[in-house]
C-alpha cells in the first residue's frame, strides 16, 4: 500500500490544523469557538459544497435568482463577499461569522463544512440548504489545480502524490467520501435541495434514471424520451423509473422553487445565459481577477479552469482509474447516491 506524501509546506504560512480529524486552515480552528456558537436564522438560505464542486457558480445563480436576473445587482460586489463564508477566518479582517452577523436577512451564506462540524444552530433553526456535489474524479483535478496555483496552501506535489493525499482524506475539509456521504443522508431531515453539478452542466438531453437502483441508465434524446415514454417505462419494469429532464434551465428552476421565487422563463433564460462557465470565466466579479497573485496565481492554473464534466480522464491513468473505482466502492458501500462521470 502506498504511503500518503507529505505537503510540503510555504515560507510564511501559518498552516493547516485539525478539527475531530479534519484538516481546515489554522485561522478556521483557532476561531472554532465562535463558528461553533454561531446563530443561524430560520430565513437563512446555506450554499454547501465539498471546495472544487461548483460553490461559486450556484452562489452565482441563487444570486442571479434572489435579485430577479438583475446582473447589474450581482456586480454589487465580488462573490467572495456577497456571501459569508461561516467557517473563513483571516484576522485582522472580520471572520465569516463577524460578516453573517452584520449581514441583514435574509441571508445566503456558504460552507464547506461536513455535516459533523456545521454550527449546531442551522439545525435547530430549520433553515434552508443546497448542497452542490460533483463526482470525486473531477473534484480532485479541480482541487489538485487549485492546490498548485494557490500561495496560501501547502505544495500539493505531484499529480500521483496528490492523488493519494485526496483519497485518504488529507486535503482541507476532509474526505471527500465522507463529507458527500454525509449530506447526503441527512437530505430528507432537513430542507435540503441536493443538487449536481454534471446535472447543472448537461445541456439539453433527457436522462432516465432509476431510483430503486439509483443509476443513471442512458442518456436519451428528447425525441426518444417523448416518443417512447410507455415503451421505456414497460421495458424497464420499475414503477420508481421514469424520465427526468436535467440541463441547466431545469436545475435553476428547482433552486428558483427552493428559495420560494417565481420568475419568468425570459429571466431563467437570462440566467441560464449569465451562470454559463464563459460568462463567468469573463466576469471579473466572479473569476477571482481581482484576487491578489500572491494568493491565488492564475498565472500556474486560472481559478475558472475548464469547467466540465470529464476532465479526470485526462489526469487519472488506468491503473489510478482501477484503484480509485475500488476505493470508491468501499467507501460508498450502502449509499444510494449515483455521480454521472461523464456526459
Ligand atoms: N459557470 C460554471 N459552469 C461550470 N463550471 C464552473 C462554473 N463556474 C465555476 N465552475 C467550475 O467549478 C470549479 C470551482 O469550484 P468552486 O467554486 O467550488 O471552487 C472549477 O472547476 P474546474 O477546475 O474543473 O474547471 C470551475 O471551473
Ligand atoms: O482549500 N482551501 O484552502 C480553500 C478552498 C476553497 C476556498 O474558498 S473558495 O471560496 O475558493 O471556495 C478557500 C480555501
Amino acid at each position: 500500500m502506498a504511503q500518503t506524501p507529505e505537503l510540503s509546506k510555504p515560507t510564511k504560512w501559518k498552516g493547516i490544523a485539525e478539527i475531530a480529524g479534519i484538516s481546515l486552515m489554522a485561522d478556521t480552528v483557532d476561531n472554532w469557538s465562535q463558528i461553533q456558537t454561531f446563530k443561524a436564522k430560520p430565513d437563512d438560505l446555506l450554499i454547501c459544497t465539498y471546495p472544487k464542486s461548483g460553490t461559486t457558480w450556484i452562489q452565482e445563480i441563487v444570486d442571479m435568482i434572489e435579485h430577479n436576473g438583475d446582473v447589474e445587482k450581482c456586480q454589487r460586489a465580488l462573490i467572495q463577499h456577497r456571501h459569508p463564508f461561516i467557517e473563513w477566518a483571516r484576522p485582522p479582517q472580520p471572520s465569516g461569522v463577524d460578516k453573517a452577523n452584520e449581514m441583514p436577512a435574509p441571508r445566503t451564506l456558504k460552507t464547506h463544512l461536513p455535516t459533523q462540524l456545521l454550527p449546531p444552530s442551522f439545525w435547530t433553526s430549520n433553515c434552508k440548504f443546497i448542497y452542490v456535489a460533483r463526482n470525486a474524479k473531477d473534484c480532485m483535478v479541480s482541487y489538485y489545480h487549485f492546490y498548485r496555483m494557490s500561495q496560501v496552501l501547502p505544495d500539493p506535489g505531484t499529480w500521483d502524490e496528490f492523488f493519494e493525499i485526496f483519497i485518504n482524506g488529507k486535503v482541507n475539509w476532509g474526505s471527500w467520501f465522507d463529507h458527500v456521504r454525509g449530506w447526503w443522508e441527512i437530505r430528507d431531515r432537513q430542507q435540503i435541495l441536493f443538487l449536481f453539478y454534471e446535472d447543472m452542466k448537461r445541456v439539453s438531453k433527457l436522462l432516465l434514471r432509476d431510483h430503486w437502483q439509483g443509476s443513471c441508465l442512458r442518456n436519451v434524446s428528447d425525441r426518444d424520451v417523448w416518443k417512447n415514454r410507455v415503451n421505456v417505462k414497460t421495458r424497464f419494469h420499475s414503477p420508481q423509473c421514469y424520465l427526468h429532464p436535467q440541463d441547466p434551465k431545469h436545475e435553476i428552476q428547482k433552486v428558483m422553487q427552493f428559495m420560494g421565487k417565481n420568475l419568468d422563463e425570459t429571466v431563467l433564460d437570462k440566467i441560464v445565459q449569465e451562470t454559463s462557465f464563459e460568462k463567468m470565466k469573463e466576469n471579473p466579479m466572479t473569476n477571482r481577477s481581482t484576487v491578489p497573485k500572491s494568493i491565488l496565481d492564475q498565472s500556474i492554473s486560472p481559478f475558472m479552469r475548464k469547467g466540465t464534466v470529464g476532465d479526470w480522464k485526462n489526469h487519472f491513468t488506468v491503473a489510478q482509474n482501477e484503484r480509485f473505482d475500488e476505493i470508491y466502492k468501499q467507501k460508498m458501500e450502502g449509499t444510494s447516491i449515483n455521480f454521472c462521470m461523464e456526459l
